[in-house]
């Protein structure tokens, strides 16, 4: 198969002015998923993610025996089977969130679940949770690797327990532990040992969606939680629309000096990329939430200022406020953000490579990046087969000449056709009688 042609961004030649709809989170999406195959009865999702991501755990849990009825994007609707089948093939992708959280769940299987994944995916670390259920009771097979490929054995159910971890790495081996804990036979006791827990905001919501099916979690200290073990109650929720997802479009309104408006923002939320208010804002943006959604709007020219930010809460941000720090026009420090290095791809080597590419100066950290500015020019951008780094890339070539994109597509990871809701943004931009692409 010969490569797409690379993409041209679409270059805004004044500010925006778009109202935008994103689609639901994969955060919460796949979380719903997994505590739906671990309900007693039949679970709905309303305005539920269906991007590659979530569609790699459809098939997983179908897999396991879950009955999913995903016919109407609006409502899915989630019926477990009595005992979750074993003997089974799960294709993680590049879902963090599958080969993270599915494992747990497939212990609780009878019989073996073979997991892999895409080629980047076999270099995202794993180990400490296959470490953390194996010392739950579990049959674990990974060649020592720590990443995919790897099998889990199950037997029907998992004794559970005491277990310690170093999520240091990925808040998501704690999430994907209290996940499933409460269907363990002793529950679970789990308690983080690294030297630092990122994306704190990913495990509030965990404790909040399990909270919202009756599960109880105690917090002992700020690095342990105790799920009591019990049933999981059937539910019927509203998926929230994804805010990271929103966040190129946010970014947007402030490089144009325009304003995007992104529909149904939620007035609570644990999705860190609510973060962006304050991150936007810290650059010279304003904000504000009406019942419409969250109104952004730039800073005249699209001016915007060098910060100093420890991002390791809202990491998943990262590419996009790298965007932000490359057109900005002071010197930025983004901290707090060494597991990066770890995600779809090396985001920190990568976000380098890319600015540099452009003719500005971007250089690693040992937690981070420092950017500072300079003029940029038009390039080819590569993407990693990371659906954040075309965000990146979309930011940037909406306000810089001539950049073009590889494999823009790759988005649809968490955001099916963000190419094109892309373009009607940046269009609402042009000057009337300006035809550029
Ligand atoms: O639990 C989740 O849904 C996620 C947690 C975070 O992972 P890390 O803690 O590995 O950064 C985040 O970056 C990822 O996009 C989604
Ligand atoms: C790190 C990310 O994804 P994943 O859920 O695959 O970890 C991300 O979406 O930025």
């Amino acid at each position: 198969m010969t490569d797409p042609l690379p993409w041209p961004a679409p270059s805004a030649s004044g500010p925006v002015d778009a109202v935008v709809t994103v689609p639901g989170s994969k955060s919460l999406t796949n979380r719903w998923l997994v505590l739906a195959a671990l309900a007693e009865g039949t679970s709905t999702l309303r305005r539920p993610l269906r991007s590659r991501d979530s569609e790699r755990m459809v098939d997983a849990l179908r897999a396991l025996g879950v009955e999913v009825d995903d016919r109407d994007d609006q409502a899915w609707f989630v019926t477990p089977p009595v005992a979750l089948h074993g003997d089974v093939d799960v294709d993680c992708g590049q879902a963090g969130t599958v080969m993270r959280f599915v494992p747990p769940v497939a212990a609780l299987a009878a019989g073996p679940v073979r997991f892999d994944g895409h080629p980047t995916a076999r270099l995202r670390p794993v180990g400490p949770v296959l470490e953390a259920l194996r010392g739950l009771g579990a049959d674990v097979e990974d060649g020592g690797r720590g990443t995919l490929p790897y099998t889990v054995d199950g037997r029907g159910g998992l004794r559970g327990g005491t277990v310690e971890i170093d999520a240091s790495a990925s808040s998501q081996f704690v999430s994907a532990l209290l996940l499933a804990g409460a269907r363990f036979e002793q529950g679970l006791l789990l308690r983080h040992t690294g030297a630092s827990l990122p994306s704190l905001p990913h495990v509030e919501m965990t404790l909040q969606v399990l909270e919202q099916v009756g599960v109880r979690v105690h917090r002992p200290d700020q690095h342990s939680w105790r799920v009591e073990p019990g049933p999981v109650a059937a539910f019927d929720v509203v998926v929230e629309p994804d805010l990271s997802s929103a966040a190129p479009f946010l970014a947007l309104a402030a490089v144009t000096g325009g304003t995007v408006t992104v529909r149904d923002w939620p007035t609570t939320t644990t999705q860190p990329g609510d973060g962006l208010r304050r991150i936007l804002q810290g650059m010279g943006a304003t904000t504000s939430l009406s019942p419409e959604g969250l109104l952004v709007q730039g800073a005249g020219d699209g001016r915007l200022t060098g910060v100093d930010l420890d991002l390791s809460a809202v990491g998943e941000l990262t590419p996009v406020v790298a965007a932000l720090a490359t057109l900005a026009d002071g010197p930025s420090r983004l901290r707090g953000i060494a597991h990066l290095r770890g995600h779809e791809t090396d985001r920190l080597a990568a976000l380098v490579t890319e600015i540099g590419r452009l003719g500005g100066r971007a250089r690693e950290t040992d937690d981070g990046l420092v950017v500072e500015p300079t003029g940029l020019s038009g390039a080819l951008l590569r993407t990693y087969h990371d659906h954040r780094m075309a965000m990146f890339a979309a930011v940037v070539g909406a306000v810089v000449p001539g950049v073009e994109i590889e494999d823009v597509t790759t988005a649809d990871k968490t955001f099916p056709d963000f190419h094109l809701a892309w373009a009607g943004a940046v269009a609402t931009g042009r000057d009337a009688g300006d035809d550029r692409p």
